[in-house]
């Protein structure tokens, strides 16, 4: 998709971490707080394509795309070009101060690349966290109603009501609390772990909620159409449909937070067009700007303007280079048709992954659609998580120098979200690494 500068191998000068990593990670923990983990001590210099370039030298295979943000690279030619021409303008005047078209540009683009043909608007944040919160609070003052329903290893953040819609303690909410109230957590549709059809998981939640919270107090439904950091959980065939009609009968403000599975990343522009599921609103961040931080809430146009002059805002809420980056960032996907590039690393992935999980019982399940995808780790024969092989096949991945991420309540599921500016020999050779440490891990 994109030339990137970065030499598109995978080569190993040192150990990983190498020395110069290994010197700077001292300094870190001089001066950075403990809390702040690290998944691979490498420190990069520069990236793109499918590469991480370290200070040793080391050229890394990139399977994890910052967590689902460098959907178009690291360094995509649209997104460098805006920005540089937008950082030479100015870099900030505040736009609840002076506006400026960049914002009300992203905002068009959300209104028409995000489901559904109907009137949209949009306001802009910087994290994904800030985004859901104020979806939240865009549904509570539209319906009057103040109840939030969230679901079974959901994850929308680590600020205080995020993290009371987060369901995994560790590490995310651990000693935190206390945590806003109003928040309800109903069952997910699992089909590994329920076995249950779509309707019939959506019917079971639907009976949770309105039993332990009651239409009449409910503001909204939020939930991420294919989970992340809960383990890339893919509801079964028309459960997000029937929650989405239900809430639609019963004044609930539908809310899907796509901040990990939107902007081409999963074959589709969003997660929600793969079943025909209009939501009221959508979170997005992470790929929508090409490794900027921006997010956005989108939805009706009657259920954003409810919010009174003024109830929408902060300081640096759709930056005007963040903004640059994004319609840069949208201007990729467009041209390179990256939802196709997305659907066909979906299927190379896949057909791996099938192979994979013929040749090593411990894998329970391969999931997900076009570039998220997962394999989930169980012990032979049962979905008793197998925890300590998923960590032990990713430190050989990164060992060897390719950059993998873990997830799951239980921290047994192996994610797979390549850049899309990835080429498909690199993508074969990473794979060729994972096979490897499933084979050196047994
Ligand atoms: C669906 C979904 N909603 C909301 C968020 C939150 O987005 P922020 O930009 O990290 O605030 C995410 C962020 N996921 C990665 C978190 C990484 C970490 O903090 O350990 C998400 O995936």
């Amino acid at each position: 998709m994109t030339d990137s500068a970065v030499t598109q191998e995978r080569r190993l000068v040192t150990a990983i971490p190498g020395p110069g990593s290994l010197e700077r990670l001292d300094r870190k923990k001089a001066y950075v707080a403990d809390g702040v983990g690290t998944t691979l001590p490498v420190f990069v210099t520069q990236a793109g394509g499918g590469i991480l370039v370290d200070v040793d030298g080391n050229h890394l295979i990139d399977l994890g795309s910052g967590i689902a943000v460098t959907t178009v690279g690291n360094a995509a030619p649209a997104v460098v070009r805006n920005v540089q021409e937008q950082v030479q303008a100015f870099t900030h005047t505040c736009f609840m101060v002076t506006p400026y078209d960049g914002y009300v540009d992203v905002c068009a683009a959300l209104a028409e690349l995000t489901p559904g043909d109907h009137a949209k608007k949009s306001a802009l944040f910087n994290s994904g966290a800030e985004a859901v919160e104020n979806a939240v609070k865009i549904a509570r003052v539209a319906t009057g109603k103040d109840a939030v329903a969230v679901f079974d290893h959901a994850y929308h953040g680590r600020t205080n009501l995020t993290m009371a819609m987060t369901a995994k303690n560790m590490p995310y909410k651990n000693g935190f609390g206390p945590f806003a109230g109003e928040v309800y957590r109903a069952p997910m549709s699992y089909p590994l772990r329920d076995g249950l059809d779509g309707p019939s998981a959506a019917a079971r939640a639907i009976d949770v909620i309105e039993k332990q919270v009651g239409a009449a107090n409910l503001a909204c439904i939020v939930i991420e159409p294919i989970q992340g950091e809960g383990g890339f959980v893919v509801p079964a065939p028309g459960f997000l449909p029937a929650l989405a009609a239900w809430a639609e009968d019963n004044d609930v403000v539908f809310i899907a937070d796509e901040i990990q599975s939107g902007f081409c990343r999963t074959g589709d522009w969003f997660a929600s067009d793969h079943e025909g599921v209009v939501p009221d609103l959508v979170t997005t961040a992470k790929g929508i700007a090409g490794g900027l931080p921006l997010a956005a809430v989108t939805g009706r146009a009657d259920l954003m303007d409810s919010v009174h002059v003024g109830g929408l805002g902060g300081t640096y809420g759709g930056n005007p280079i963040a903004c640059a980056a994004g319609l840069g960032a949208i201007e990729e996907m467009k041209e390179h048709d990256l939802a196709a590039r997305a659907r066909h690393i979906g299927e190379l992935m896949h057909t791996r992954l099938d192979a994979l999980k013929i040749e090593h019982p411990v894998i329970a399940e391969v999931r997900g659609r076009g570039a998220m995808m997962a394999i989930e780790l169980c012990k032979p024969g049962t979905t008793e998580p197998d925890a300590a092989r998923t960590a032990a096949v990713a430190a050989y991945c990164h060992q060897q120098g390719v950059v993998v991420l873990t997830c799951g309540t239980w921290g047994n599921v192996f994610r797979f979200l390549p850049p899309l500016s990835i080429g498909d020999d690199l993508l074969r050779e990473a794979f060729d690494i994972v096979s490897e440490a499933f084979t050196a891990t047994a």
